[in-house]
């Protein structure tokens, strides 16, 4: 469970000479009751682990697409309390890695220790706050530290040499290395220094290095593989799902598994 669930994961993927594909998905989005076949489904595809996404009225890293993802969300009335719930419900069905991706305000409205020691009981891995400096992480590492929970860390093209150094030293499961400037969304291309940031951080970091921002076909996911263990994907897989489009993402994710691709 938490931490060396994903090490576990990540081993196993990067031995056999595939890279990491992390799917992000909006929990909620088309109804809670979806979720649960939503993660099955990813995870029959070849999925590492999943970053799940929870809606909130203030997403201020967020593109459009995730955007209006969160508002369907929202509508339904979907919260974090309500995810973590049925993680629980679903827990003892479900091998796949989750990574939990939400602001520091829903996890402050239930209180930082009660927060972690529920997403213990829901077998959350690992955490991504967008919204929690460096700085001021102290707030929460001490209570992941005791379920063994993964704060991921990110680091954007923007940081000075010596926070990405910092980034990269302290960050657990993996390092998402932002690869674009600005929110989350589809690109058509990437600047062209992607790759030798990608192999720097490579160089400085102890876990994956995953790419992630702006990530949505299969050639993304070649190209920027060349220099980092792996890839996140969000709003062509949240546009995709929504739509009931699910072919696009069963190739999106085969194309991280090199061991097929190649032969
Ligand atoms: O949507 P994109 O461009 O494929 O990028 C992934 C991103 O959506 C997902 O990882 C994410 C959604 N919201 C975030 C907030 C911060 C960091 C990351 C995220």
């Amino acid at each position: 469970m938490g931490k060396q669930k994903l090490d576990a994961a990540f081993s196993a993927v990067l031995e056999r000479g595939d890279k990491a594909f992390v799917p992000y998905i909006m929990a909620g989005d088309g109804g809670l009751d979806k979720l649960h076949e939503q993660l099955e489904f990813l995870q029959d595809a070849g999925a590492t682990a999943v970053e799940l996404g929870i809606a909130f009225s203030d997403p201020v890293a967020d593109g459009p697409t995730i955007q209006e993802a969160g508002i369907r969300a929202l509508k339904d009335g979907v919260s974090l309390r309500g995810v973590l719930d049925k993680l629980i419900e679903t827990k003892q069905e479900r091998t796949l890695p989750i990574v939990l991706m939400t602001y520091l305000n829903p996890i402050h409205a239930i209180g930082i220790e009660e927060f972690a020691k529920v997403c213990d009981e829901a077998g959350v891995d690992g955490l991504i706050i967008p919204d929690l400096p460096l700085e001021e992480e102290e707030i929460i590492t001490p209570s992941l530290k005791k379920f063994d929970i993964a704060l991921i860390r990110l680091a954007a093209l923007t940081s000075p040499e010596e926070r990405i150094a910092e980034i990269a030293q302290r960050t657990e499961g993996f390092l998402y290395a932002v690869t674009v400037t600005g929110t989350t969304g589809v690109r058509t291309d990437f600047q062209e220094n992607v790759g030798t940031y990608l192999s720097k951080l490579q160089e400085q970091c102890d876990v994956p290095v995953l790419a992630g921002f702006g990530v949505s076909t299969p050639e993304h996911v070649l190209d920027l593989t060349e220099h980092c263990d792996g890839v996140i994907v969000g709003s062509r897989i949240v546009d995709l799902l929504y739509k009931g489009d699910r072919e696009p993402i069963k190739e999106l994710i085969a194309s991280a598994q090199l061991s097929k691709v190649k032969s």
